[in-house]
């Protein structure tokens, strides 16, 4: 089976196992459809199962960037309108554009009304390997899909190979598609990059991501972690791409060090805190460029798509039920500082999965399980003690201000409760 649950980029970027290579052979596809019709999610269910084939369905474009980030699809496909009242295909085209730069050779077959002759034809010219008319004839329509994945990539300004690891990014802030944007400027270059930000913010994945535009791509890079001093061996004869952690935590006599042993062939992509602490010489090797992965608090509603994409993946992960997040839930999560970045969130949506019964995330789930002590003095930053008032004020909203059942949620007696609430002037 094809499709894999973790969040963690190693799995999501491992290749699709049973599916069609070159044209003719059959084998079991794993398919994403896009649409938010029940009734066509189930009818597509229906046709591609008895077809030997599975297919996912995501009910809008977000839902389907999460499950592109937790798993590989041999297809997707893609209805053009999700809003009531739209059919001029605007959001199916940009759904479709924004997987088609993710993934270049991503199959994507266009679902249209039998009047969107127009929109298909700008779906076809954005990247579509084919369209299907509603209403379709199952094994048209299975067919249709089969021979899209197994005809040859189009021959597209990226390597074929960068289809192998398509490394996603989720968010739509303005900051995240910068983010995007310059990964998709420096991955083809062969430059040396070195990727910024706090830990835990994905670094890492944006590496991966430079990586996978790279014409490298099809090779996985090589990790060393360079406070490792055992790890050092495995640069001698390196070949390919090299992602070196944490050159800044290096003193200078480390770095030449660093520098002399760096085969000149591989390509370089650091990740660090800071570009600062490196040594001009050691910039220019491995640090042409910077991309600066923006911190959380900086990324505004993409905390809260995290949050729901981390909590769909935990419930497949765990065998829990489909964990929504309440209203509450999300504003704490928008609001919180949370330690670690995205990693920090991803662990407390999964602790919530687990403790939760009845699938629904409330604010006060995703609480610490024991509230910090407020001992910190404010830093003008956005930091805990902000933290820990979104939260509560959340928890109060979520129990309609009842200060009891607010601290029994949180943990707290009700005493401490109400002098939290009166030190944040709730
Ligand atoms: N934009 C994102 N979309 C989806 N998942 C993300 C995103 N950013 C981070 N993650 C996930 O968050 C976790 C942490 O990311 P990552 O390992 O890239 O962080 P990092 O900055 O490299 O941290 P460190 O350097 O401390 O290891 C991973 O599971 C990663 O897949």
């Amino acid at each position: 089976m094809a499709q894999q649950l973790s969040d963690e980029p190693p799995q999501a970027l491992r290749p699709a196992v049973d599916t069609l290579s070159g044209s003719g052979r059959s084998g079991r596809l794993s398919i994403l459809l896009v649409d938010d019709n029940p009734a066509v999610a189930e009818a597509m269910e229906i046709a591609f199962r008895m077809a030997g084939h599975r297919l996912d369905t995501a009910a809008g474009p977000e839902a389907a960037y999460s499950r592109l980030v937790a798993a590989r699809y041999d297809a997707v496909l893609l209805d053009m309108n999700f809003a009531a009242g739209r059919s001029d295909g605007g959001e199916g085209l940009a759904c479709l554009e924004r997987i088609a730069a993710d993934d270049p050779a991503a199959c994507v077959v266009v679902i249209t009304a039998h009047s969107g002759i127009r929109i298909a034809v700008a779906a076809m010219q954005a990247g579509a390997r084919d369209f299907v008319m509603k209403p379709w004839r199952n094994a048209e329509l299975v067919a249709k899909v089969e021979a899209a994945v197994g005809r040859a990539r189009p021959t597209v300004a990226v390597p074929a190979a960068a289809s192998q690891e398509p490394a996603r990014l989720l968010g739509e802030s303005a900051a995240m598609q910068r983010l995007r944007e310059l990964v998709r400027r420096f991955g083809p270059t062969g430059a040396g990059v070195i990727v910024t930000g706090p830990a835990g913010s994905g670094r890492t994945l944006t590496a991966l991501a430079l990586h996978a535009h790279s014409a490298g791509a099809a090779t996985p890079p090589l990790r060393i972690d360079l406070r490792d001093e055992a790890a050092w061996d495995r640069l001698d004869g390196a070949a390919g791409t090299v992602l070196l952690r944490h050159p800044d935590q290096l003193d200078a006599v480390a770095q030449a060090r660093l520098l002399e042993r760096l085969p000149l062939a591989v390509r370089c992509i650091a990740i660090a805190d800071s570009v600062a602490p490196l040594t001009p010489a050691l910039q220019r090797r491995v640090a042409t460029v910077e991309v600066a992965v923006p911190p959380l608090a900086a990324r505004g509603e993409d905390a809260v798509l995290l949050a729901r994409h981390f909590a769909r993946v935990a419930a497949q992960r765990f065998a829990r039920p489909g964990a929504r997040l309440t209203e509450a839930a999300e504003t704490a999560v928008q609001a919180g500082a949370w330690p670690d970045q995205v990693r920090g969130l991803a662990l407390a949506i999964e602790r919530a999965v687990l403790l939760t019964e009845g699938g629904t995330i409330t604010a006060a789930a995703l609480a610490p399980p024991v509230p910090a002590p407020v001992t910190e003095t404010p830093s003008g930053g956005f930091g805990l003690i902000d933290a820990e008032r979104a939260v509560i004020a959340a928890a109060l909203r979520e129990h309609r201000h009842n200060v009891t059942h607010a601290a029994a949620a949180l943990g707290l007696s009700r005493g401490a409760l109400y002098r939290r609430m009166t030190r944040h002037g709730l």
